[in-house]
């Protein structure tokens, strides 16, 4: 039976799972607490430290590198691709390093894989990365043509719940149009047109803030804001997307902490998360128009779609555009998993990045 490596690079942990065929054998999150990651510059400088990392957790499950047939790893934000299951490659693993289209922790998912699957002579994967880009010409347009618009967004997960919410209603995805937000740290939004996403509310610099992410910002301040002397490049990009959002406002990332300061009487954490259900549906709305209001389900996916105030304030305000479906958590680990096992046994091809 195939045995899958797969590993989730994110910005305060490493997910690592192994499976045997589709049955999980082991799952562990590595937490990379407080100040672990602050001394490296950039993410790629990471690569060894979290190397050895899961290679240390694979020994201490007594899982050896030799017994896998392949690993995954979650693809980043390098060239805009189709969806589907890429060979890691050089080249993928170099863009990734010196070209990515913005730093983010997946942008190592290629390379640990690869460095892992080395060892043994295994083929490595990714699946679905953040550059999926399905985007309509029309979409790309932003206003300055210096500035078009990217497809930055969770397809990983966007695929796999619209998928399922799809088997689930006995329908295929390829004959539906859903609304999909993704609402983790990160929150990013996308009109799936039978089974492409034409148009994305990316999850890196616009559309609804999230719990540690701005979202869009008002373009003639940020502008100010950039000459102002006051902050760096760095320091900016890092406040964006790391900690602004509703953690610039509350000082929590979680969800369920601010939820707790609101019913002990917090008006601003009140506020805050009505704000972010407030644009999340606002999102929705602007995705539903790009389908014409042609659309079968509005579904809620990620950590926050576990908040019923949240989802509930969301539901409230666009169930009039179709049936709101809540898909709690996210299949990122099972869909990598499932990204290689198709190529493994055959039933689809590895696609080649270049
Ligand atoms: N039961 C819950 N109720 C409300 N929010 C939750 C719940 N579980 C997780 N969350 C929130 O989901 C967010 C993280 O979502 P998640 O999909 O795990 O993101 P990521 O994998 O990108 O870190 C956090 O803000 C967390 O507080
Ligand atoms: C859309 C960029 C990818 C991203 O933000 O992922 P996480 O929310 O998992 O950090």
């Amino acid at each position: 039976m195939e045995r899958i490596l797969a590993i989730n690079p994110g910005n305060t942990s490493t997910k690592v799972a192994v499976f045997d065929g589709e049955k999980p054998l082991f799952k562990k999150t590595i937490e990379h607490h407080g100040e672990e990651l602050k001394g490296f510059g950039r993410v790629f400088d990471q690569k060894e430290y979290r190397l050895n990392l899961i290679l240390k957790t694979l020994a201490e499950a007594g899982i050896a590198p030799e017994s896998l047939s392949a690993a995954v790893g979650r693809g980043g934000l390098m060239k805009p691709l189709t969806s589907g299951t890429y060979g890691v490659n050089a080249q993928m693993v170099d863009d990734l390093e010196h070209r990515p289209a913005g730093e983010h922790a997946s942008n190592l998912g290629a390379a640990l894989a690869l460095d892992i699957a080395k060892k043994t002579g295994v083929p490595a994967f990714i699946v679905d990365p953040v550059s999926v880009d399905e985007m309509e010409e029309v979409a790309r347009i932003s206003g300055l043509p210096e500035l078009p618009r990217l497809s930055l967004v969770h397809a990983l997960n966007h695929k796999a719940v619209a998928r399922k919410v799809a088997a689930e209603k006995g329908r295929r995805y390829e004959e539906l149009n859903m609304v999909v937000a993704h609402l983790g740290s990160g929150i990013s939004v996308a009109a799936h047109r039978k089974g492409r996403m034409i148009d994305v509310s990316n999850g890196k610099d616009e559309g609804a803030f999230s719990p540690d992410r701005s979202g869009g910002l008002p373009a003639s301040p940020l502008m100010k804001l950039c000459f102002s002397g006051k902050v760096t490049a760095r320091e900016l990009a890092a406040r964006m997307m790391g900690s602004g959002g509703m953690y610039a406002y509350l000082g929590t990332r979680d969800v369920r902490e601010a939820e707790k300061m609101a019913a002990e009487g917090n008006a601003q954490a009140g506020l805050v998360l009505d704000a972010m259900a407030y644009q999340v549906a606002k999102e929705i709305g602007a995705l539903a128009t790009v389908m014409a209001g042609e659309v079968d389900y509005v579904v809620l996916t990620g950590g926050i779609a576990h908040s019923r105030r949240i989802t509930d304030d969301v539901a409230a305000r666009v169930r009039h555009i179709a049936p709101v479906v809540v898909f709690p958590g996210e299949e990122e680990m099972e869909s990598l998993m499932l990204g290689a096992l198709r190529v493994l046994r055959g039933e689809e091809k590895a696609k080649i990045y270049n």
